[in-house]
């Protein structure tokens, strides 16, 4: 059965995931990313900062050459120069950003909130002006008053602004906080809210998730949740939570996350956690002897997620926690059958072994160790055979 509404997926692993410490994309690397996020079937591109130089315009410019199927946006602070920058990098849509919070504007725009708006009006109205299709950014609305941002959309929203992106900048919020926040925000503007969440308590994701639960229509991603600080969450976990956990599908093609994360893993010159869920090397892969043979008897037992959702499989290693069943089919793949002692006196070696090596016991292994045991057995029937002949013999 479909779930039941369409959630638009926001990438912004080229902006935000890009102001992660230390990581730089060459112009070929964003295009490539932006290639197979558009593949991967993500609804928009968020492509840059234009307001960084010549180099990020032309960046985002061959992204928007690439003519791709998703909106290709680009990220501007609430000034008329930062507009112009987009215009020279050709994009047709633009997320221009306000601070929500009075700290944020008073800090940065050393304005009130009735001075925001009217620069709300001032800058998107020229953008506008200009032909471009604008979403609001509402920087810091984790700490703002619902009251503030009713006044800074409701002026945005005259002039046809898209969408209200409601960030939780710095990672505040909770699933239960950030439901009741979304849930408010309608008494105060009828825009599509995106909600960007932050992940510098680990609740990105969740957070995500209870924004849609409370009717927010677009997720703001990054891939591998790349991002500023503890990143955002990540396109990976929400595309394949949504369905799972919030009644909600995605355009997204679960099939296509591995590549590319292993992508952008990549541009950014970091490797994939083992068991970073989704994509790590290691989240379908077993040792425990008891997970084991109940995936072996009946793979519901141990399965929530379904690999081949992914394009994956599970594996089923030795080790330490290993148990019969284990040792039994890896064996068995290669058409050596164990009887129970047998079985039993290789899965008392490898776990020896796993204990001294302080790892996994690779399958050659395990299969030399069981033709050993095989052979050692053998002999020993042989032997007892012998030793029983010349009584046979002594038999009538
Ligand atoms: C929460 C977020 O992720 S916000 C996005 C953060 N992204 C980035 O910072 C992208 C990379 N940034 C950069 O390359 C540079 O900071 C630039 C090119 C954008 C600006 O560089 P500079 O001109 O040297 O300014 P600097 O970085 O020192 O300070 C930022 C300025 O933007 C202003 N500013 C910040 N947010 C906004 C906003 N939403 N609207 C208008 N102005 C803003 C600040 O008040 C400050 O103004 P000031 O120069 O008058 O003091
Ligand atoms: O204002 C926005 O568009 C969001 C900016 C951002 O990345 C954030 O607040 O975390």
């Amino acid at each position: 059965m479909e779930a039941s509404h369409r959630i638009q997926i926001n990438d912004t692993t080229l902006r935000d995931g890009e102001q992660a410490p230390g990581v730089v994309f060459t112009l070929a690397e964003k295009v490539a990313i932006a290639r197979e996020l558009a593949e991967t079937g993500v609804d928009e591109i968020e492509a840059g900062t234009p307001a960084m130089g010549d180099e990020e315009v032309e960046g985002i410019a061959a992204i928007v050459g690439q003519n791709l199927r998703p909106r290709v946006t680009a990220w501007c602070r609430l000034n008329e120069a930062d507009v112009d920058a987009a215009l020279r990098a050709g994009v047709k849509h633009v997320n221009i950003s306000a601070p929500m919070s009075r700290l944020q504007m008073r800090v940065k725009l050393k304005a009130e909130p009735d001075e925001v708006a009217s620069r709300v009006t001032r800058v998107i109205g020229y953008a506008r002006d200009k032909g471009l299709e604008v979403a609001l950014g509402g920087e810091d609305s984790s700490r703002a008053d619902l009251r503030d941002i009713g006044l800074i959309a409701g002026a945005a929203a005259k002039l046809g602004v898209f969408r209200f992106r409601f960030a939780d900048t710095l990672g505040l919020l909770d699933p239960f906080s950030t439901y009741e926040y979304i849930k408010r925000l309608r008494d105060e503007t009828d825009l599509p809210v995106e909600f960007h969440g932050h992940n510098d308590l680990g609740l990105a994701t969740a957070n995500t998730l209870a924004a849609i639960r409370a009717g927010a229509s677009h997720a703001s991603v990054t891939v591998l949740g790349l991002g500023e600080r503890a990143g955002n969450a990540p396109l990976e976990e929400i595309a394949v939570a949504l369905p799972r956990t919030a009644d909600a599908r995605s355009g997204v093609d679960p099939t296509r996350l591995m590549r590319l994360c292993e992508l952008v893993a990549h541009a950014s010159r970091d490797s994939i956690p083992r068991a970073k869920p989704i994509v790590g090397a290691d989240i379908f892969t077993h040792e425990s002897g008891i997970h084991v043979a109940g995936l072996l008897t009946d793979v519901r037992t141990y399965q929530g997620l379904d690999p081949a959702l992914l394009g994956r499989s599970h594996k089923v290693v030795i080790g330490k926690h290993s148990g019969l069943a284990a040792v039994r089919s890896v064996c068995a793949a290669i058409g050596l059958d164990l009887d129970h002692p047998t079985a039993a006196a290789v899965l008392s070696r490898v776990k020896a072994i796993a204990k001294m090596t302080k790892t996994l016991v690779p399958d050659a292994r395990v299969r030399r160790v069981a033709r050993e045991e095989i052979a050692r057995r053998q002999g020993e029937e042989a032997g007892a055979n012998a030793r029983v002949q010349p009584e046979m013999r002594l038999q009538p």
